[in-house]
């Protein structure tokens, strides 16, 4: 199991919600967290938050908005400048918007890229990096479409498997780095009533209820409950590749079939 002791962890997204949640628990265990989140106010007061409740010095809070090569690039140097190395790399931030659905693309997977590649270049082996492990959140939208927002499910089917071929990647290339995924399904953060937002949904709010239908078939999870999963993938150095599905009758690690399940047909 990787120590976090010392360790230098990254979370975008970090003002709220799951992001919160992750930079704390990497907190308590000892990690020291850059906060990345294009929301300035709510970052800067999270920052002295955590560094009055872990220690001065143990969280800082950066600007960024996911979607901009240039922020997120400068960013990444000036956490290297203070921290003087990056181990841990959560992609987190994310939206739900159908209607401006460029911008969800943007964020919740080129934003996940990004932050993914920025990562690698710094901690892979023949870079002289020392290796080190990136966990990118997807969502069960991931695995299974959620109907009311086929964009959403299309960038969190898109960080699921560019994390499993990356991970692949660096399994054969030997980079040192492990790339895991997180599948949780609805968790009791402000972007669980997108459903009910035109301004996010545009032309499926007709399917409002199939969502609610959704939500009572997997029951909110609290944010507590999954930045345990996020430190089981942080932690443990066995997985790699790894998709953690978390709902609230319990979490476990996607089977993924090595045959694709088909029924023939006669062509
Ligand atoms: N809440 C849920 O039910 C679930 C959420 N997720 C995923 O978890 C991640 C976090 O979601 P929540 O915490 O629920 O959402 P949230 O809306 O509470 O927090 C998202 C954070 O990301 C930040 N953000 C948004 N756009 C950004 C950008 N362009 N650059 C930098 N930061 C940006 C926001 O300012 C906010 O602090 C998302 O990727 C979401 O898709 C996955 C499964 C379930
Ligand atoms: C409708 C989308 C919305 O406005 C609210 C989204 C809330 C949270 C974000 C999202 O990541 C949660 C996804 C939860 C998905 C749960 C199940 C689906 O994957 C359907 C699976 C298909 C099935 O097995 O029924």
């Amino acid at each position: 199991m990787m120590a976090l002791q010392g360790k230098v962890a990254v979370v975008t997204g970090a003002a709220q919600g799951l992001g919160k949640g992750f930079a704390e628990i990497l907190l308590q265990n000892g990690a020291k967290v850059a906060l990345l989140d294009i929301n300035e106010k709510a970052g800067k007061e999270l920052e002295t938050q955590f560094n009055e409740a872990y220690g001065a010095d143990r969280t800082h809070f950066y600007p960024v908005d996911v979607s901009s090569d240039q922020q997120f690039k400068d960013a990444f140097q000036k956490i290297l400048s203070k921290f003087g190395q990056v181990d841990i790399f959560c992609n987190n931030a994310g939206i739900i918007n159908e209607k401006q659905w460029e911008k969800t693309v943007s964020i919740n997977l080129c934003g996940v890229v990004r932050g993914t590649y920025l990562a690698l270049e710094h901690m892979k082996k023949e870079n002289g990096g020392q290796g080190g492990v990136i966990v990118n959140v997807a969502s069960l939208a991931g695995l299974g479409p959620l109907a009311q927002t086929p964009i959403y499910t299309a960038t969190k089917f898109g960080v699921v498997g560019f994390t499993r071929a990356l991970a692949l990647a660096s399994e054969v290339a030997n980079y040192g780095v492990r790339i895991n995924a997180m599948c949780p399904a609805f968790v009791r953060t402000p972007l669980i009533d997108s459903f009910n937002s035109e301004e996010q949904i545009g032309q499926f709010m007709g399917l409002a209820d199939f969502t609610r239908s959704l939500m009572e078939k997997f029951p909110s999870l609290e944010v507590e409950e999954v930045s345990k999963g996020l430190l089981l993938l942080v932690k443990d150095d066995s997985l790699n590749g790894a998709c953690l599905a978390m709902m609230r009758d319990g979490a476990g690690l996607v089977s993924f079939p090595k045959e694709i399940p088909k029924t023939p047909v006669a062509l």
